[in-house]
């Protein structure tokens, strides 16, 4: 049974990994919620955690910018975001506009393992 809840997951390349590994081992406390996922990593999710989710578009394709839609309409409770801290990315100002949206509408926002801990600790 899915909760109230909504919350988002998203990881760059070089920290996909890292958050299905996550995923993986806090499966139980993702799968109440409404989960919603940018395209790539939405795929990686549903086929290697077996989450049912919503994937949007990718990323650099739109993704983040419908996350910030998201958050802009109420619509979006929590976002984990694994930003790589090391690589340049092409959309960096979706990047920007998203954590700036999550910021502005006090979205809970963790972007690291300890604060994903965090978030999903808190979240109903
Ligand atoms: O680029 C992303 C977030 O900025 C993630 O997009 P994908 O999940 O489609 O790789």
């Amino acid at each position: 049974m899915t909760s109230g809840s909504t919350m988002a997951l998203v990881a760059h390349d070089g920290m996909k990994n890292l958050l299905i590994d996550w995923s993986k081992r806090n499966k139980a406390a993702l799968e109440p919620l409404t989960l919603f996922a940018t395209g790539t990593t939405g795929g990686r999710l549903t086929d290697e955690v077996g989450l049912t989710l919503t994937a949007l578009k990718s990323g650099p394709k739109g993704g983040d910018a419908q996350l910030g839609a998201m958050i802009a309409e109420g619509r979006l409770d929590a976002l984990v975001f694994f930003i790589d801290p090391l690589s340049a990315l092409p959309h960096d100002v979706d990047v920007k506009s998203l954590l700036r949206l999550a910021i502005l509408y006090d979205t809970q926002l963790a972007v690291n393992e300890s604060t994903a801990n965090a978030v999903l600790a808190n979240i109903r």
